[in-house]
């Protein structure tokens, strides 16, 4: 496993917001994580990124905790992508990628061979080549979330984080990326709303519900039509889709169901884990 969390908890303004959430992520797998609006993905990354210090809790990087890793060498393995990532300055394109190379160099070393080629080749996968020389500022919502995933592929990570990375891109650049994103080498772990997408790329996906892992394993294990009901508060179908094997989410018209509360139904509780 390359990022392990073993019971991480955070809170904030006396509100739990992260919740006993423990998960392991493999090298060259894609994790999912999935689950309503606020339930706390975002605070989540921020703890695996090392962004914020749990309450408690571990994040360990091939069995070293985080805590004790200086900011420059988490910089080289961990590359994360914010969800309303911006660039004040006004650079280019390329610039903005160049900045995913500051980790791995040093005061003396200048501008390498390995520096260039890692900048060229995310700006390939990223299909930004030809706006390379674009100002950041003239860029579209979904080119500007492009430079940045970009940036973060120049970084050259072993763990690549991404919070809800297809905001703002048309489907055709939605199904680019998380192709791109099934297809690297690295773990990467990334927060989706679309559940059919996360179903069709992920490997492995992890529900979260106000802060608590509710369920974790492959999305055929996972996304069943109780879930969708009791955590998601809609009525959906789930069939094999016959073009990609994986599950296919139909949603009913009409099919959200009520609450009382006004919110998602409560957790499906103890963890559901499908492991
Ligand atoms: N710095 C903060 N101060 C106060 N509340 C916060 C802070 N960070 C997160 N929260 C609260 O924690 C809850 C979880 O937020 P988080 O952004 O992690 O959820 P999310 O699952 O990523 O949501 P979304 O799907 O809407 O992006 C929210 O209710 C949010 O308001």
């Amino acid at each position: 496993m390359s990022i392990v969390a073993d019971h991480l908890t955070w809170r904030i303004g006396g509100r739990t917001v992260v919740d006993g959430v423990s998960l392991a992520a493999e090298p060259g797998k894609v994790l999912g994580l999935l689950g309503p609006n606020g339930s706390g993905k975002t605070s989540l990354l921020r703890l695996l990124a090392g962004l914020r210090r749990p309450h408690q809790g571990t994040v360990r990087l091939d069995g070293a905790d985080i805590a004790r890793l200086g900011r420059r060498s988490l910089a080289r393995r961990v590359a994360f992508v914010e969800q309303h990532a911006a660039t004040s300055a006004d650079l280019k394109v390329i610039d903005v990628v160049r900045l995913g190379r500051f980790p791995h160099r040093s005061p003396f070393s200048g501008w390498t061979g390995a520096d260039e080629a890692a900048v060229d080749e995310a700006l390939r996968r990223t299909g930004l080549t030809s706006k390379r020389l674009e100002r950041w500022h003239a860029l579209s919502g979904g080119e500007r979330q492009r430079t940045h995933i970009a940036r973060a592929l120049a970084q050259t990570p072993t763990e690549l984080l991404l919070d809800e990375p297809t905001n703002h891109l048309d489907i055709q650049h939605q199904i680019g990326l998380l192709q791109l994103v099934s297809s690297l080498s690295m773990t990467c772990i990334v927060s989706l709303h679309d559940l059919n997408h996360a179903a069709m790329f992920c490997d492995r996906l992890l529900i979260l519900d106000r802060g608590r892992v509710v369920a974790d394993g492959t999305p055929d294990e996972v996304l069943t039509e109780s879930l969708l009901r009791e955590v998601f508060a809609v009525e959906a179908r789930v069939e094999t889709s016959p073009h990609h094997a994986r599950p296919h989410i139909h949603f009913l018209p009409h099919g959200t169901v009520r609450r009382d509360d006004g919110q998602t139904p409560r957790s499906l509780s103890p963890a559901r884990s499908a492991v």
